[in-house]
């Protein structure tokens, strides 16, 4: 690990990664391995995720080609560098912010969304001019795989490597001394992806979970709100780092939801849910058996059927929910969905800030004055109102948590700026220094009075008096030109 890590940082520095043309033709060609190897590419993700390959494209593939496409049109801009204002001081200097490439970097993904949670950060770490090593989960092993044979053949060597591997490999990678890490993944490997990283104090952006909300206002339209959560909460079979986790509404509500929800999965995954491509499976046993342990001692409403060797769990809604039951202690991550009942909005919104900042919230309502409230008095990483997911898919909005769901941002500009550092530059030319004595030693009353005038606009009486001569004896000189000027 050692030496890839030294192999990329020598080829880091050789400077190659830098020139704008150069990220511009890696970027090009990583669009090209999506576009030729698309078939190989989600038949990976199929394969991990039992998903069918339409659903694959429109999960997964779709945002990565938007992505690239949006680096290729935005680099210039994005890595220009930006004029910054100046003060009086510094008024005939140059002052500018230059966005430079951290160095090289690491991303650790999650199986969930394999591709896209390597892709999506590997294409802004690219664009901002870094060596990237990307390690994909290993429990989605078809897309390490297809990531580790495919990115060599299109990309520089030894600029971008894939690194496979579990914890062990994970371990020793996390060794190593890099300019930035993101990561992304569950909260408890988020803490030692940070320890590793504080060693060598490098920066990170962990991309964790946590319990989504999602609270139903009772003026709203219920037949909407029901069928973009049934389309959200049963997506990848719930294993969506921004699914709605849960429920919030008014007792009142809660059988209308049930209903309207049970009409819905019948809509989109018709009467034999398991026959339908559409709907996908769960990732391996452990997660299987953490999800059944879940529904044990809930009222289940509707769906609630397991099938340990397919490792299918129906989508299930669990009603009346005690908020101190396990289902609501940790982040569900599978298809099902539990309804907590709440008086009004205020006890949502104490009910959400009782418990970590989640990565996403979610509140449906015809009443734009009761979703801004709701915003305005709870934290999370994003917020999509009257839908679920639809911020992740807008990359001028900045995606991540906050709190106990992660810190940092990406997606867009925000992956540009991510894997940058802005760097403030002031060129000075090497006149002026009478200016500049103001500042060298021995200090004075009058000096730190001129510095107040330069650096915080204040006048003191000497400097005053100063000024006020100074121009009255500009104005008679001209004057005086003037006058000798007309004789
Ligand atoms: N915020 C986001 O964008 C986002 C996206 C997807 C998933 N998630 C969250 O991720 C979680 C699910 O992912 P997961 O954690 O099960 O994925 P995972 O098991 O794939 O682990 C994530 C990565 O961490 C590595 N890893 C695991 N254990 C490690 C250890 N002990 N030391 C070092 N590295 C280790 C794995 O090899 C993998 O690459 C959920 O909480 C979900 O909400 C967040
Ligand atoms: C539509 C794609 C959603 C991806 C969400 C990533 C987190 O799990």
């Amino acid at each position: 690990m050692e030496h890839q890590v030294q192999r990329l940082r020598q080829a880091f520095r050789s400077g190659r990664s830098r020139p704008l043309r150069f990220r511009l033709q890696q970027l090009e060609a990583l669009r090209r391995m999506v576009q030729e190897r698309e078939k190989d590419i989600l038949a990976a993700i199929a394969a991990d995720l039992s998903k069918s390959e339409l659903n694959a494209y429109s999960h997964e593939v779709i945002t990565i080609l938007g992505e690239i496409d949006f680096m290729l049109a935005n680099l210039s801009e994005l890595a220009s560098a930006k004029p910054a204002k100046k003060n009086l001081l510094t008024m005939l200097d140059e002052a500018y912010v230059q966005p430079e490439p951290l160095g090289v970097v690491l991303i650790i993904g999650a199986w969930n969304y394999p591709f896209v949670l390597i892709m999506q950060p590997l294409v802004g770490a690219i664009a901002a001019g870094n060596a990237v090593i990307v390690k994909p989960s290993e429990l989605s092993e078809n897309t390490a795989k297809i990531l580790a044979k495919l990115l060599p053949q299109y990309l520089d060597q030894d600029l971008y490597a894939v690194v496979n591997g579990g914890v062990a490999e994970t371990t020793e990678l996390l060794k190593q001394r890099f300019d930035h890490i993101l990561y992304t993944g569950n909260t408890a490997v988020g803490k030692i992806v940070m320890e590793a990283a504080a060693k060598h104090l490098t920066p990170v952006t962990l991309e964790l979970g946590g319990k989504s909300p999602c609270y139903i206002d009772r003026d709203c339209d219920l037949d909407i709100a029901c069928r973009r959560i049934t389309w959200g909460k049963y997506m990848n079979c719930g294993q969506t780092c921004i699914a709605p986790d849960y429920i919030l509404c008014e007792a009142s509500l809660q059988d209308q939801i049930v209903q309207k929800v049970k009409e819905t999965v019948k809509d989109f995954y018709g009467e034999n849910i398991k026959e339908s491509p559409d709907y996908e499976r769960i990732i391996n046993l452990r997660h299987f058996k953490r999800l059944q342990s879940l529904l044990k001692g809930q009222k289940i409403a509707f769906g609630g059927e397991t099938d340990e060797a397919t490792r299918y769990i129906a989508p299930t809604i669990l009603t009346d929910v005690d908020p101190n039951s396990k289902v609501m202690q940790e982040e569900i991550f599978g298809p099902i969905l539990p309804i907590v009942s709440v008086k009004n909005v205020d006890e949502a919104i104490n009910f959400i800030n009782d418990r970590e900042k989640p990565l996403a919230l979610y509140v449906f309502s015809h009443n734009n004055k009761l979703i801004k409230r709701v915003i305005d008095e709870t934290s999370s990483g994003g917020v999509t109102g009257n839908d679920v997911i639809m911020h992740f898919t807008v990359n001028s909005l900045p995606f991540g948590g906050v709190g106990a769901s992660g810190m940092g941002a990406y997606h867009g500009k925000y992956s540009f700026d991510t894997f940058s550092h802005q760097r403030p530059c002031l060129l000075k030319g090497l006149k002026g220094e009478s200016v500049n004595k103001l500042r060298y030693p021995p200090n004075s009353q009058s000096k730190l009075g001129w510095a107040k005038f330069f650096l915080l606009k204040q006048l003191g009486r000497r400097e005053l008096v100063i000024m006020i001569v100074s121009v009255l004896a500009v104005a008679a000189a001209i004057f005086v030109k003037f006058v000798l000027e007309c004789a």
